[in-house]
Order: C-alpha cells, then structure tokens, then sequence
C-alpha cells in the first residue's frame, strides 16, 4: 500500500469529463511522475489531491487517511505540500523573510503576528530556515529581495519554503518550467537530495522529459482524463500507448 492511493477518482467540469476512473498508488520515499499531453488532467488531478477540486467520485488516502472533504490549510497539516507552476513568493521580502512565513506557520499551527511569541524561540526557527536553505543552495542569497532573484532562484525557494513545513508528500507542478537548462539540472540534483535526505515522497507533473526520466521512479501517463500506462521510465519510453498519446507533441525519447 502506498503512501498516496487514489482510487477511481473522476471530475466533470459541466459535460467535460476532465477525469475518470483514475487510480494511482505512490510507494513513500519515491518519485512519481504524471505526465500527458495538454488538457490531460494532470492539474485537475493534482488539484483534487489538495482539496482545491473535490473529485465527483472516488477516494483520496493519504498515509490511510482520507483527505476528501478536508481545507487545503488542513491537507496541507496532514503532510501535503504543493508547490505551484508559478512562483508564489513574497518580491518585498527577503529570502530570509518570506522563509520565516512557513517556519512560523509550522511552529504555530497559522502565521499569526504575535511579537512575544515571534521572539521566543526564534533561534531555532531561524536554525531551521537556514538547514532547508542550505539544502536548495539558496544560503548565501538569504538577505536578498526575492523579486531581484533569477527564476531558477525563485522557484528554488518556493520548494524550500514547502520543504520548511517539513510535508512528507511533496507535489511539484512543473518545477523547472522556464529554466535554463543548467539550472534545471541543479533542480533535478537537489531534488534527489532532498528526498533521501528529508525521507520525502515527490509526485511532479512535468513536460521536460529529461526531467521526468532523470528523477521518476514510475511514471503514470494520463490521457483524456484516464491514465494510459504506469510503470517504470525505461517501460515508458517508447510504448506504443505513450507515443499515440502524444502523437503531434513533444513526445518522450
Ligand atoms: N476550472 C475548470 N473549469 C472548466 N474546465 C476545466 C477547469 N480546469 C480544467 N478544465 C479542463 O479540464 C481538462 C483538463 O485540464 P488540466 O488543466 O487538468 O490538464 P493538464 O493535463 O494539467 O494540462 P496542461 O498540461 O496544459 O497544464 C481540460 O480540458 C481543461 O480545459
């Protein structure tokens, strides 16, 4: 039994069936990757994982609990932290500041201003801002405003900001969207650190077929809302399904 099962899972938006019968078992410790053409249902999919949709049928387990019916605030406490297609940090602040935002969140259930609180304790959350920093090679950058930050930078930190939650379920919707590619494989490489080394679960969406073959353990294709084939990446490459599938995209090497 894995870590995330979802089990017949289907969404409708009006007569468009954006998801049906879709099953997907994530083993802990690994890398899942879900990939499909365009309008696919990846987001849709990712969506219902955090309580942002709520799947017509179907069931959602996370560790053996359900999270259907859950606040994405509440998933999010369950262990599940998701990481967006586009940056979604603070520009005023500082590396460092839009860090304190989880951390504080962490420590005190929301992020609420309370200075007394703030202050107690402070070494340890500033301890372990910097250890997640580290970890995304984002240290050195720490008094830096975000908004002067390169892409690449920036969507470094939105991870360590989700890493500073400490989840045990990572969701990354397109983590290299828009970088270089030396950049992306500095992502890739953290990326596997990272998991073994903070003992994470990873499911990523990704259109970079480099990336979904550096980094997968398996890989479930989604087509027309319903997944086409999960195996591993070497199984993927290539198969007959996957390459209709993608036929007249950008298709998996
Ligand atoms: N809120 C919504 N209302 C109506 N239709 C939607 C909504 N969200 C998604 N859809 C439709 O559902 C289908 C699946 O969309 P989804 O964004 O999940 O695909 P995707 O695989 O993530 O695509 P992409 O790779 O382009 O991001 C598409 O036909 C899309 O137009």
């Amino acid at each position: 039994m894995g870590i995330l099962e979802v089990k017949n899972v289907g969404k409708r938006f009006g007569g468009l069936k954006a998801l049906s019968d879709v099953n997907l078992s994530v083993a802990e410790n690994s890398v899942h990757a879900i990939i499909g053409p365009n309008g696919a249902g990846k987001s849709t999919l990712l969506n219902c994982l955090v309580g942002k949709l709520i799947p017509d049928t179907g069931s959602v387990m996370f560790d053996g609990q359900s999270v259907l019916g859950r606040k994405p605030y509440q998933i999010n406490q369950m262990g599940i932290s998701r990481v967006f297609q586009t940056p979604e940090i603070f520009g005023d602040l500082t590396v460092m500041e839009n860090m304190m935002i989880p951390c504080f969140a962490k420590r005190d259930g929301a992020f609420e201003l309370n200075p007394i609180r703030a202050i107690t304790a402070q070494k340890d959350i500033i301890a372990h801002a910097e250890s997640v920093l580290a970890d995304m090679n984002l240290l050195e950058k720490r008094d830096m405003h975000s908004a002067s930050m390169s892409r690449g930078d920036k969507r470094r930190l939105e991870i360590a900001m989700c890493l500073a939650q400490e989840p045990r379920l990572l969701l990354l919707d397109e983590p290299t969207a828009g970088m270089a590619r030396a950049d992306t494989n500095n992502t890739i490489e953290l990326l596997k650190e990272i998991r073994d080394k903070r003992n994470i679960t990873i499911v990523i969406i990704e259109h970079d077929m480099h990336v979904v073959f550096s980094l997968a353990e398996r890989i479930t294709v989604l087509a027309q809302g319903t997944p086409l084939v999960e195996d591993v990446p070497a199984k993927i490459k290539g198969h007959p399904k996957v390459r209709e599938a993608y036929l007249g995209e950008s298709q998996p090497a």
